[in-house]
């Protein structure tokens, strides 16, 4: 049993690569408790994630995101986490994520990514410029974060919510055990 790694498995990557599915699903495979940092703060500031970008801004929900990540690291034991795209991109959080547990990079391809988020209306980062245009611009700025913030890395494309859960399932428990 690897007692310097908490027993957690954190989803990050990009908006669309699955975290919030998978984790469900992931969560459910190996009866954890599931969490999600977005639905965490849309509880805890009693609005929407487009509503707190637009009333108070990006930075403020930066904030609020590194103040959660603080905190769950007293007492988060046997949970998926889910967290939001943005979460690896301040140093800070990099290091709080690897401190809270197993730290899975979920990987979508720029065309994958653009399939499944055409027509969301509830990402506040996408609206505006055209979606693909969008896309590559912010991965190619954050897939290096990902890659520091990664203990393992898995590509999501053409694979079904069951097939990306058990190689994680499969990845983690090589590392506890
Ligand atoms: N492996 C997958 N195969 C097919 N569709 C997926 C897969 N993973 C996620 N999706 C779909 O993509 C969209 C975004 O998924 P979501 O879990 O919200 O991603 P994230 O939390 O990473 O932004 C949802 O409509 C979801 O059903
Ligand atoms: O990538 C980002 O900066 C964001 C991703 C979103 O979460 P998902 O990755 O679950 O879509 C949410 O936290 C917010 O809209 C900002
Ligand atoms: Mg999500």
């Amino acid at each position: 049993m690897n007692k310097s790694l908490k027993h957690n498995i954190i989803l990050i990557g990009f908006m669309g690569s699955g975290k919030t599915s998978v984790g469900e699903h992931l969560a459910k495979m190996m009866n954890y408790r599931f969490q999600d940092t977005d639905l965490l703060i849309e509880q805890r500031e009693r609005d929407t994630i487009n509503q707190i970008f637009r009333n108070k801004g990006e930075e403020y929900f930066r904030d609020v995101e590194t103040n959660l990540l603080t905190e769950l690291q007293n007492g988060l034991n046997n949970t998926v986490l889910s967290t939001g795209g943005g979460m690896p991109l301040r140093e800070k959080n990099r290091k709080l994520l690897k401190e809270l547990g197993y730290v899975v990079y979920l990987r979508a391809s720029k065309e994958t990514t653009v399939k499944r988020l055409r027509g969301d209306t509830s990402r506040p980062l996408l609206s505006g410029e055209e979606l693909g245009e969008k896309v590559k611009r912010l991965l190619k700025v954050r897939i290096p974060y990902y890659e520091k913030a990664a203990h393992k890395i898995i590509m999501t494309d053409d694979r079904s919510l069951e097939e990306i859960s058990v190689l994680i399932m499969e990845a983690y428990l090589k590392q506890i055990y």
